[in-house]
């Protein structure tokens, strides 16, 4: 395997992250049911993030059997359909498929000729069976329809039921959580307590408010046990938003500058380029605050913010969160803005009044001896000019100005989650040659120049192994 990919055996020995009960290798017949798998969320990042960990050795073709369910009526071959279009594709990809038809038989040779991630994925589309089950989410029949079908693969697995292991993904509005988990529940459990389980994992955003969020963790709790429950937040799974508390606490250089007495504003910044398209019937019942900012930027904001965990137990991390969360005060009405862009209503699936906003900013400020007086600028928004995902932290000016180089602009470090991972620094130097002038540069830590080759994980890859 090449020096940056992941590997199975790396993972489950890395001592450094380890909790004491994690990190035990299990075996036998793993169902992963996609709820939703009409969606959105399915398509683009669940089942492309599976193909991924299927093609890295992480899920065991004789051990993994993947279910879709919704309620659109598709075939099995539709919705690998619709799979296939977010996998990596380009004419390139197409005539190695035809490639790979013609030469099946010499496919040592095509190994040597195309790219080897590629190669599995074309095998895995080939060979990986996706079921597709259709049904609502509030009919016992649909869910027992379900149980049939993963009850008849675990079986032909001949593995023993009680060693199944059902893993359930709700890529669905948080709205329905209740009732699906309800059928999840009365239907679709694993059958025995031999060994095996059943484990649902839900999106975000939990809920609206603090009283529907507080809800639906009752209603899901009477349900399931907390260790069944994985809540699901993907940007906490980016590849640079894991780099935060590594950057922050192991090197010596920030220790003494992340503070209000260097610090001038920090700016973190959600932007996409493209609208609802279809998906209005879960976005226009949250918007682009309850999409976006609660969850992914609040997640990011306090990786950012946050005093040093007593260790990397997830428990410690929470509560370092929880304390800045915490000392955050009530948004001022007059520091948020919050807009509609033109065309929303255009898509069907968006009701025709609607108002819901679909970009945000707002200022957050930290009441607290590391943070008082500087604000915490939050934005988000659908269909802008570009798609873009970064933290920007401003320095304040140096005071006594001999270069008069302030005009040139701040210190500032950027660190660009996406796309184009990168970190930089923006320095005043001294522009070179004879004169002394100066001018504003880069120290620039882009991962495609400088980790050459290493292919960076998809966030849902990540976090779905981690279930
Ligand atoms: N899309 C994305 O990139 C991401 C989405 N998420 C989260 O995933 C979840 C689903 O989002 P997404 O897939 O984008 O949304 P979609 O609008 O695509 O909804 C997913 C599926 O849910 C069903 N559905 C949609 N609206 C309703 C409704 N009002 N009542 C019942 N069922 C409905 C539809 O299936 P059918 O009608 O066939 O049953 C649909 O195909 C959300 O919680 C979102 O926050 C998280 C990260 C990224
Ligand atoms: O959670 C969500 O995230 C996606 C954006 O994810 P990204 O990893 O591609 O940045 C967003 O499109 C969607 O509205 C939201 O539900």
């Amino acid at each position: 395997m090449a020096s940056g990919e992941w590997h199975c055996e790396k993972r489950f020995k890395n001592e450094s992250f380890k909790n004491e009960d994690e990190n035990v290798l299990e075996t036998g017949c793993l169902s992963i049911i996609v709820l939703g798998a009409s969606g959105d969320l399915a398509k683009k990042k669940t089942f492309p993030a599976l193909f991924n960990l299927y093609g890295k050795g992480f899920l065991q073709s004789d051990e993994v059997h993947i279910f879709g369910y919704a309620r659109t009526k598709i075939s099995d071959d539709e919705l690998r359909d619709r799979i296939r279009g977010y996998l990596p594709q380009s004419k390139e990809d197409a005539e190695d498929v035809s490639k790979f038809l013609q030469l099946v038989t010499t496919l040592l040779v095509i190994f040597l000729i195309i790219n080897l991630r590629r190669m599995m994925r074309l095998i895995l589309l080939l060979l990986m069976q996706i079921k597709y089950v259709t049904g609502s989410y509030d009919s016992a029949e649909g869910f027992q329809a379900l149980d049939k079908a993963i009850t008849e693969q675990e079986i032909s697995k001949n593995i023993r039921e009680g060693l199944s292991r059902r893993l359930f993904y709700l890529a669905l509005p948080p709205s329905v959580y209740p009732q699906v988990c309800k059928m999840i529940k009365s239907y679709c459990m694993n059958k025995s307590d031999l060994g095996g389980w059943t484990r649902i994992v839900v999106e975000k955003p939990f809920g609206k408010d603090l009283a529907s969020a507080e809800e639906l963790s009752s209603q899901i709790g009477e349900l399931f046990d907390e260790p069944q429950i994985y809540r699901i937040d993907h940007y906490l799974g980016k590849e640079l938003v894991q780099n935060l508390l590594v950057l922050r606490f192991a090197n010596r250089l920030f220790l003494p500058l992340w503070n209000r007495d260097n610090i001038d504003n920090v700016q973190i910044v959600f932007r996409e380029d493209f609208g609802t398209e279809g998906r209005g019937g879960y976005f226009d019942q949250y918007g682009i605050i309850r999409d976006i900012i609660q969850n992914h930027l609040l997640q990011v904001f306090c990786l950012v913010a946050m005093e040093k965990p007593v260790s990397l137990k997830p428990e410690h991390i929470r509560d370092e969160k929880v304390k800045v969360l915490q000392s955050v005060i009530p948004i001022k009405d007059e520091e948020v803005v919050i807009g509609q862009y033109e065309g929303y209503k255009d898509d069907p699936t968006v009701p025709d009044n609607s108002n819901t906003p679909t970009f945000a900013t707002m200022i957050l400020r930290i009441h607290n001896e590391r943070w008082e007086g500087v604000p915490f600028i939050l934005k988000a928004g659908k269909a802008l000019n570009s798609r873009k995902a970064e933290i920007r932290v401003q320095f304040k000016d140096v005071p006594g100005d001999i270069f008069k180089c302030q005009k040139q602009g701040r210190n500032e470090f950027v660190i660009r989650l996406q796309p184009s991972e990168a970190m930089y620094m923006k320095l005043t130097v001294k522009q070179p040659g004879l004169e002394m002038s100066t001018a504003q540069s880069e120290l620039d830590l882009s991962y495609t120049q400088r980790y050459q080759g290493v292919v960076i994980p998809e966030a849902y890859e990540r976090l779905i192994l981690d279930t």
